[in-house]
């Protein structure tokens, strides 16, 4: 089976990045959104500038961005994706598109109509994440949506050529159950979290789990 990419979004503090860029990871994701998890651009460039070698892409999610908002965090942070998690509209992902030369991923919410969704913001987003709809929520939140779409998810993002992470309440115990439906990518945060802080023991049971799903299937 081919392994899946591995994104550790939310990474709230030094330690926390010290943890995930020191993991088989492929992407690091950094909140620049209000909520528990922002961080500010400063400080994560003073942490991915402490000489800690790593190999991960770095992820800047954002929630409806202003261009200037955007411009503050790339000014300070060589972010490598810019991944839009609120409700941008398809018009003003084009105008973002146009304005910053980067990667821009679409976070949408799992509801009726995502798989039509991912059609229309196609020409403009390189990939998707697929994360759990709750009210008053963006991200982050812990959530599992029912997995039975994500066949669904994975057929559309290949037929378009894009990347499709799945998110959303993802934790070593849940892994291999989503691993079973082949995605692409698996996205996660609050389940290598304990007491807000990224967790090595979690962590390490979430990519032994994923190991060993790989190896077997
Ligand atoms: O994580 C947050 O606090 C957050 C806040 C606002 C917008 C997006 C946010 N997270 C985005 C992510 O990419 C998370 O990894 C994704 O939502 C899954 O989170 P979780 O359910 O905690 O694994």
């Amino acid at each position: 089976m081919q392994k899946p990419l591995l994104k550790l979004c939310g990474n709230r503090s030094y330690e926390d990045f010290l943890l995930t860029s020191q993991s088989p990871a492929d992407y690091l994701g950094f909140i620049f959104a209000k909520g528990k998890r922002q961080v500010q651009p400063q400080e994560v460039k003073e942490w991915i500038g402490r000489h800690i070698p790593f190999s991960q892409k770095i992820v800047g999610v954002f929630v409806n961005p202003t261009n200037e908002e955007i411009a503050e965090v790339l000014n300070a942070v060589p972010l490598d994706v810019i991944q839009l998690h609120g409700n941008e509209s398809i018009e003003r992902v084009e105008e973002l598109t146009a304005a910053f030369d980067s990667c821009f991923w679409k976070a949408l919410h799992h509801q009726a109509d995502t798989v039509s969704k991912m059609s229309a913001y196609a020409p403009f987003v390189d990939g998707y994440i697929i994360d759990t709809l709750i009210k008053g929520e963006w991200g982050g939140t812990g959530e599992t949506f029912d997995w039975m779409s994500v066949p669904s998810y994975k057929k559309m993002a290949q037929k378009l050529n894009k990347i499709c992470f799945i998110a959303g309440g993802i934790d070593a115990d849940n892994v291999s159950n989503l691993l079973d439906l082949h995605p692409a990518g698996v996205d996660l945060s609050s389940g290598i979290e304990q007491n807000e802080k990224k967790d090595s023991a979690k962590l390490q049971l979430l990519i032994e789990r994923m190991n060993k799903h790989v190896s077997i299937s």
